[in-house]
């Protein structure tokens, strides 16, 4: 009896492991983060907590909805490439039906929970980063251009903005720039992961930059950007929004992150590549810390 129990537990906790990997938890949780930066910047102190919670929860399921629906639209080519073929759907796991409902559950309770507890601007504007990725990058754009993920980067990029309206109701120049920073991280942060892969993606013609333009000239790209990166991390500094900590922080991130770019242009190893991506995350990780820490040590220090 006891072995039935640990057999049908185990057997539950695989089938939840594989729900829970549809949502990209790794992708979101820095998503999240950056939204709950967007939040603790909206005002000088610190936020309401009920409204900052919901507004996590809601972000959070729509985020989720938007990566379990590129489970289900990416399952052909995720079954062909080395990355992604153990993937859920893509492996018959999780039918294509059991995930979409799962997507839409996710969707459904994230909008309802930001539209009624948070506020409709918010709620729309979440909805609209969801389709942004789910529909229009990965059904079009992943498969139409190698600009894909820099058009397709605005979704992703959304989430300060999000964090901004759920605060306060309404858009602002400040978040903007936030959003303006991770769209312009997303190119190299996704570039350099491409060139790693660029036979995966290859084999399923997917026209990522590498594969349509070669690796040379991504590597020109992604140093290109890393330097965009440099100066669009100065815009909240320049106009105000930063103080010192922040600046001294970015410049040293981003300068780490063109080294990187310039190792990777210059003098790469095997390993250069998948190390820039990996460092992309960090980088990002700890700009939004750095800005968080800026807005309450600069706001003590007047
Ligand atoms: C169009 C925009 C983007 C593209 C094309 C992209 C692409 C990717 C890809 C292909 C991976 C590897 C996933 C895997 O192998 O499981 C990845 C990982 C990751 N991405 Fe991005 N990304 C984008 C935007 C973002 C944004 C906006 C964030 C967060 C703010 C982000 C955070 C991450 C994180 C944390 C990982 C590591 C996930 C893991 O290790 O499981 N990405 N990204
Ligand atoms: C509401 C909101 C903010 C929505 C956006 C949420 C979201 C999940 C953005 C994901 C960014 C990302 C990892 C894209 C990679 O897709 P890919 O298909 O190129 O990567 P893959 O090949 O690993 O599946």
């Amino acid at each position: 009896m006891a072995q039935t129990k640990l057999a049908v537990f185990s057997g539950w906790s695989l089938v939840w492991r594989d729900y829970y990997q549809l949502t990209k938890p790794k992708v979101v949780a820095l998503l999240l983060l950056t939204a709950w930066v967007g939040m603790m910047l909206a005002q000088p102190g610190l936020p309401a907590l009920d409204v900052l919670v919901v507004s996590m929860i809601g972000i959070g399921l729509l985020s989720s909805a938007a990566a379990a629906l590129n489970h289900v639209l990416d399952q052909r080519i995720d079954a062909q490439m080395a990355r992604t073929h153990h993937r859920p759907v893509a492996r018959g796991r999780i039918s294509t039906e059991r995930a979409v409902v799962f997507s839409l559950v996710l969707a459904a309770t994230g909008f309802v929970v930001l539209y009624a507890a948070v506020n409709p601007l918010t709620a729309w504007l979440t909805l609209a980063s969801m389709f942004g990725y789910a529909v229009v990058y990965t059904m079009y754009l992943k498969r139409a251009t190698p600009q894909n993920i820099v058009i397709g980067g605005l979704a992703g990029a959304m989430p300060p903005l999000l964090g901004w309206t759920a605060m306060t109701g309404q858009i602002a120049a400040e978040p903007l720039l936030l959003v303006m920073i991770i769209f312009a991280w997303t190119p190299p942060h996704f570039w350099a992961l491409a060139i790693h892969r660029r036979d995966d993606y290859a084999k399923v013609n997917m026209p990522m930059l590498p594969v349509t333009h070669g690796i040379e000239f991504t590597k020109t790209a992604i140093f290109l950007y890393t330097l965009i990166l440099f100066l669009v991390c100065l815009m909240p500094y320049l106009v105000g929004m930063t103080g010192a900590i922040y600046l001294v922080g970015t410049v040293l991130l981003n300068l780490w992150f063109m080294g990187y770019a310039w190792q990777l242009k210059f003098h790469a190893k095997a390993d250069t590549a998948i190390k820039t991506f990996r460092f992309s995350i960090v980088h990002l990780m700890l700009l939004f810390l750095l800005l968080l820490v800026d807005h309450y040590l600069k706001w003590t220090a007047f």
